[in-house]
C-alpha cells in the first residue's frame, strides 16, 4: 500500500519550548491510526501540523510522496484533503446542518450545489442527522453538532480524516453515539488519524495505535501489542493509570 502521509523527524516549538521532537510515522491509504498519550505529549500539535493548522519548525511531511512544506507545494488544495473533526465542533453558528455540509464543497471546491446537497444528506443520514437539516448547531446537543461536523467533514470527501478529540468535550450519554458513527468509518475503508482518551474504543478499531510521550513516538504496534504486551515503560505506566481510574 502507498504511503498516505510520511512524517519525518518532524519538529515543532513554541518560542523556546519543544512540543515535538524528533516524530517519524506513517500511514498507509486505507489505515486507521489511533495516537494515544498523556495530557501534553503533543498529539494535537502533531495533528495540527499534519492540516497545517501550526507549521512544523522542522522536518518533513510527505503527502503521496510529495513535500507539503515545500514553497512550491500546493497547500490549499491540500487543505481540502486533509479533513479534521475537532474536540469543539467549529460548526459555523449562522448556517443551519444542512447550510454547513454545502458551503465547503460549494464555495471552496466550486462543486454544483445539487450534486453536494445529495452527497450532504447521505452523510446526514448516516451520523443520523437527516431530520435536523434546518435547525441552527446552537439548537442541538454537543454530540449532535459533532455528529454534523463529521458529516460535514465527509461531504468534503477528504482523502484522509483527522480526529482531535472528538468526544472530549461531550456529556458522557453522547460519547457513544459519535463513537459508533466513528467504528463505521473505521471500516469504510477511509484513512483516518485519530487523537482520543477512548482506549476501548482505540483498541477496537485501529490498524495501529501510536503512543507518544513527551514529543516523542515512545512505541508503535498493534492494538493487540499495545494494550497486551507493551514494551515501553511508559506506556506501561499510561496504561496502568488508565486501568485504575476507570
Ligand atoms: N499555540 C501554542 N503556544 C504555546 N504552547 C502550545 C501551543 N499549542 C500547544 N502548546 C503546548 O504544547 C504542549 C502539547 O500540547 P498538545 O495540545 O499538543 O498536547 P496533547 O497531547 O494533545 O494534550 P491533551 O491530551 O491534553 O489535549 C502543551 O504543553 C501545550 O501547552
Amino acid at each position: 500500500m502507498e504511503s498516505m502521509l510520511k512524517i519525518q523527524n518532524l519538529k515543532k516549538s513554541f518560542g523556546n519550548k519543544e512540543v515535538l521532537k524528533d516524530i517519524s510515522l506513517d500511514i498507509q491509504e486505507g489505515e486507521v491510526v489511533t495516537i494515544i498519550g498523556s495530557s501534553g505529549s503533543g498529539k494535537s500539535t502533531l495533528l495540527r501540523c499534519l492540516n497545517l493548522l501550526e507549521e512544523p519548525t522542522g522536518g518533513e511531511i510527505l503527502y503521496k510522496g510529495k513535500n507539503v512544506l515545500a514553497s512550491d507545494f500546493k497547500r490549499n488544495h491540500y487543505r481540502t484533503k486533509i479533513g479534521m473533526v475537532f474536540q469543539s465542533y467549529n460548526l459555523f453558528q449562522n448556517k443551519n446542518v444542512l447550510e454547513n455540509c454545502l458551503v465547503g464543497p460549494v464555495k471552496v471546491l466550486g462543486e454544483n450545489k445539487e450534486e453536494v446537497q445529495k452527497r450532504a444528506l447521505i452523510n446526514l443520514e448516516m451520523v443520523g442527522m437527516a431530520a435536523f437539516i434546518h435547525a441552527l448547531p446552537r439548537q442541538l446537543s454537543g454530540g449532535q453538532q459533532q455528529r454534523v461536523a463529521i458529516a460535514r467533514s465527509l461531504t468534503m470527501q477528504p482523502e484522509i480524516l483527522l480526529f482531535d478529540e472528538p468526544t472530549s468535550a461531550l456529556d458522557p450519554e453522547m460519547v457513544d453515539d459519535v463513537l459508533e458513527i466513528m467504528r463505521k468509518l473505521t471500516s469504510g475503508g477511509l484513512t483516518m488519524a485519530i487523537v482520543t482518551h477512548e482506549m476501548e474504543f482505540a483498541r477496537d478499531v485501529s490498524d495501529r495505535i501510536v503512543f507518544m510521550d513527551q514529543g516523542l513516538v515512545a512505541e508503535t504496534g498493534s492494538p493487540e501489542q499495545i494494550f497486551e504486551n507493551p514494551q515501553n515503560k511508559r506506556t506501561q505506566a499510561f496504561l496502568e493509570r488508565f486501568l485504575r481510574e476507570k
